[in-house]
């Protein structure tokens, strides 16, 4: 039988992913508050070992196929079938490990628009969510190392604001990689030549402008930092802080006063919480449990017999996600190409190189240079330029991302190398604004069961109509003047030079989109108490009950545009502070 265990808690949290630990940590740092986390994985370093640790390790097994998963660290989950993606089915990555999705994703540490973060705090009508008043949240969570160069080739300098990391000395450590992909710096000069400029840096409020990214990777080991490393490590030999690993909840449970006492493991045991149960269990899982405890539309809980705690619609919608896709060109410098296919190559490159002396492919996180832009005007009908138009001025309607490798339709990064001798690059668009939402449901009164998970990509037509715009613009980065001496062949790889009218790139794109990494969010959707589409309140409370809150990418009001862990650690800090405060 199971392991007995103390099981009586102040704060339970549920999911030892990236706001979960995160949120633990501090909570338990009063060494008169009892913490516990409830993590259904374990340690990706066994589970997922050396491909969860080597930055270039990332690529694989997050593919949109649903063979390219590894079980033993991911929840493979795969979508209903996309209508607007050719009714393709794909699998979306999600950690199920200490660290959660932070030991799979691209490492990519980056910050929202001021626009943004306003636009979060007007929704919500509470301005402690401005950009000017999160800063000291995301200052909180990181320990920032300056570039170093060398090892990082003179031609791929990359600029910082040191000013953006006052205060660094937190606990995930942010820098940047000792080896920049060497078609990034090319990919700058084609789209400085379509007018996107090289910019300071992603983490000072202004994202509009081209430039390397940061990295959540450690400066001297040059291994993943995840809030397993960072968060849970220094505090997981604390008194007054638990861990389950191996342990899953299946509910949460009210009294009679709709107060929440606790947690139901599918172990049969009953894990006590004093003070509160937070949920942090992802975009998926979190608007899952509270349907399965009796918190959300009020029809699919009865379709499934499940007592109504509170009638909550919004639980579950509202899925927001940037979607995308990446055509690709054969090019004369190494790319991930080279890594995809030459096991002896990664071998020598593994012991001499990233061991030996934290150096080389290994080290990048394949994707390291990004990009940001406001769709240029005329390029789409007037319906949607006044749809992009409403968006905050600073929030831009596009990310290019330099990509080191052929991306085809995202199914298989590894197996989907062209193995013909050439090395290949591309250049990843995402839809920063998309207008397309999603929803995630149930199938089942039950956790064995997974979510259904149907993000809806490219089913607003606005967002079609940017999807071509700025496959143009993409394409036009590689046909310029500045790449013509990379390119080893002039022709596009993919989808190729017989893609041409709209249709045709229409049908590309469908053919080809997918979740950039799985950047969902908003399915418990912050918001304001008496809107009744809300599922939480500014504190992160769920409405409607008492004792329980979400805090991860679930919570949030808005998906800030670009890559949001930032933003999951600040907003873990935040509502630590706020419940350290007594709200
Ligand atoms: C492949 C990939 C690439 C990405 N690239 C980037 C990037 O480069 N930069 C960036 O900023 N963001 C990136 N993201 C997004 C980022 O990783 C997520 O937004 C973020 O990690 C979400 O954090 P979270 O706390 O909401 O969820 P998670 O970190 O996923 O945590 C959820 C946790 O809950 C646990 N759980 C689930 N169900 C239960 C249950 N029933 N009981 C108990 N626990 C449960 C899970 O096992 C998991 O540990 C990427 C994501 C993926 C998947």
């Amino acid at each position: 039988g199971p392991v007995k265990r103390d099981t009586e808690y102040d704060y339970v949290v549920v999911g030892g992913g990236t706001a979960g630990l995160a949120i633990a940590a501090r909570l338990s740092e009063d060494p008169k508050v009892q913490v516990a986390v409830i993590e259904p994985g374990t340690y990706y370093q066994i589970s997922n070992m050396i491909v969860g640790e080597v930055p270039a390790g990332c690529s694989l097994f997050a593919g949109s196929d649903p063979a390219d998963t590894n079980s033993a660290v991911d929840w493979d989950i795969v979508t209903t079938p996309q209508e607007g993606a050719m009714n393709r089915s794909l699998h979306i990555a999600r950690g199920k490990c200490l660290g959660g999705s932070s030991a799979r994703h691209y490492m990519v540490y980056q910050r929202g628009d001021k626009g943004c973060y306003q636009q979060w705090a007007d929704d919500v009508g509470d301005q402690s969510y401005t950009w000017d008043n999160l800063l000291p949240y995301f200052q909180k969570s990181v320990n920032f190392t300056a570039p170093r160069a060398p090892p990082r080739a003179a031609n791929a300098t990359a600029d910082y604001n040191p000013a953006a990391f006052t205060n660094g000395s937190g606990p995930l450590r942010v820098t940047y990689t000792n080896y920049a992909s060497p078609i990034s710096s090319w990919v700058q000069k084609g789209l400085t030549e379509i007018g996107i400029l090289p910019t300071q840096d992603f983490n000072s409020g202004s994202l509009l402008g081209s430039g390397y990214a940061a990295s959540t990777i450690d400066p001297k080991t040059m291994k993943r930092e995840s809030s397993q490393t960072s968060y849970y490590e220094p505090a997981k030999n604390r008194l007054n802080f638990r861990t389950f690993i191996l342990s899953k909840a299946s509910k949460v449970v009210f009294d009679a006063n709709k107060k929440a006492t606790g947690v139901q493991l599918t172990d049969g045991q009953f894990i006590k919480a004093n003070k509160e149960v937070i949920l942090s269990a992802g975009v998926f899982q979190s608007p899952q449990l509270l349907m399965l405890s009796g918190i959300g539309p009020k029809a699919t809980l009865d379709k499934y017999n499940i007592t109504v705690i509170a009638d909550r619609p919004g639980v579950g919608q509202n899925l927001t996600d940037h979607a995308f896709f990446a055509p690709s060109y054969r090019v004369k410098v190494e790319t991930f190409t080279r890594l995809a296919s030459d096991l002896i190559y990664i071998a020598t490159q593994y012991l001499f190189s990233f061991i030996g002396s934290q150096t080389g492919p290994l080290t990048n996180p394949v994707a390291d240079f990004l990009a940001f832009e406001r769709l240029p005007g005329g390029l789409v009908s007037p319906d949607t330029q006044k749809l992009l138009d409403e968006i905050p001025t600073t929030w831009p309607h596009i990310e290019y991302t330099a990509a080191s490798g052929h991306i085809g339709n995202f199914s298989n990064l590894r197996k989907d190398q062209p193995k013909d001798g050439y090395q290949y690059g591309g250049i990843m668009v995402a839809l920063t604004a998309a207008f397309s939402r999603g929803t995630v449901g149930i199938k089942s009164a039950s956790i064995d069961d997974l979510p259904v998970v149907d993000p809806k990509y490219l089913t607003h037509p606005g967002d079609v109509e940017v999807a071509v715009a700025a496959f143009k613009r993409a394409r036009k980065v590689y046909a310029s003047e500045a790449m013509a001496d990379v390119l080893a062949d002039p022709n596009e790889y993919y989808p190729g030079v017989g893609v041409q009218t709209d249709e045709q790139i229409t049908e590309a794109i469908r053919k080809s989109i997918g979740p950039l990494g799985g950047h969902g969010s908003c399915t418990c959707r912050m918001g304001r108490v008496d809107d009744p589409n809300a599922v939480v309140d500014n504190k992160a409370r769920v409405i409607g009950v008492t004792g329980l809150r979400v805090v991860d990418a679930s919570s949030f009001a808005i998906l800030p545009p670009g890559h949001p862990q930032a933003t999951v650690y600040a907003l873990a800090e935040k509502i630590a502070d706020e419940i350290k405060k007594g709200n």
